[in-house]
């Protein structure tokens, strides 16, 4: 008798989740892309025209959650997950400033380095040469079976100075608890193994293994 073999079972057919990711940001784009294995991740203006997005919140849960939902809205198809970081750096001792701001720190048109150079600049006025410091990242997933966000976080010190090209935004003048070296010359697999994003992800993992 002849043996005819199926060569697909129903799992292998079955279409992976997509994740797209509502962010403009190259520096998270890279993260997310690498950390995350178990599903297609891609940037949103890899499959749509990118567009301004108003960060009116007033948190940054708030801030997460009108990302993912401003790209998820433009979505033809309402199968895939939209997945959004609003994050930030507090410096306790300037009353947690730059915090939701950060991005906008040295101004709305600033880039990163404006922002770092910024944040250096005001702890050097204030004879500040390290501070203790801590990262923010709330992220929101929006999709067909609704919307949640997780948030996570990271501790170190700032310092009034910038050391090394490793990550991206703040990274240059960010010690993390129990380093001496700044997150731009620490491998990335620091920030893979705790930052505020990583610490996230892990609660957004729990969300997503949820709705597959
Ligand atoms: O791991 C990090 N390492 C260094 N800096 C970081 C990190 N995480 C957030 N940050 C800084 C970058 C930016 O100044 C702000 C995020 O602002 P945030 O509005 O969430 O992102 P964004 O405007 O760069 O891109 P988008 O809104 O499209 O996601 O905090
Ligand atoms: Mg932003």
């Amino acid at each position: 008798m002849q043996v005819i073999s199926k060569p697909f079972t129903c799992k292998v057919m079955e279409q992976r989740l997509r994740i797209i990711l509502a962010t403009s940001n190259h520096g998270k784009v890279k993260e997310f892309q690498s950390w995350i294995s178990e599903y297609e991740v891609v940037a949103y203006s890899d499959i749509m025209p990118p567009f301004e997005i108003d960060e009116t919140g007033t948190t940054f849960k708030e801030n997460a959650l009108i990302k993912a939902r401003a790209v998820y809205e433009k979505l033809d198809t309402k199968n895939d997950i939209v997945l959004s970081d609003d994050s930030g750096i507090s410096v306790p001792l300037l009353g947690g400033e730059p915090g939701i701001y950060s991005a906008r720190y040295a101004g709305v048109h600033a880039n990163a380095k404006d922002n770092l150079n910024k944040l250096i600049q005001t702890l050097k006025d204030k004879g500040i040469a390290k501070t203790p410091a801590f990262y923010t990242a709330a992220i929101a997933l929006v999709c067909a079976k609704g919307e949640f966000c997780v948030h996570g976080w990271m501790h170190g010190d700032a310092i009034a100075e910038a050391r090394g090209n490793n990550g991206f935004g703040y990274d240059p003048m960010f010690i993390p608890c129990g380093y001496t070296q700044t997150l731009g010359e620490l491998d990335e697999s620091v920030k893979k193994a705790f930052s505020h994003r990583a610490r996230a992800l892990e609660l957004a993992y729990i969300v997503l293994k949820s709705l597959k």
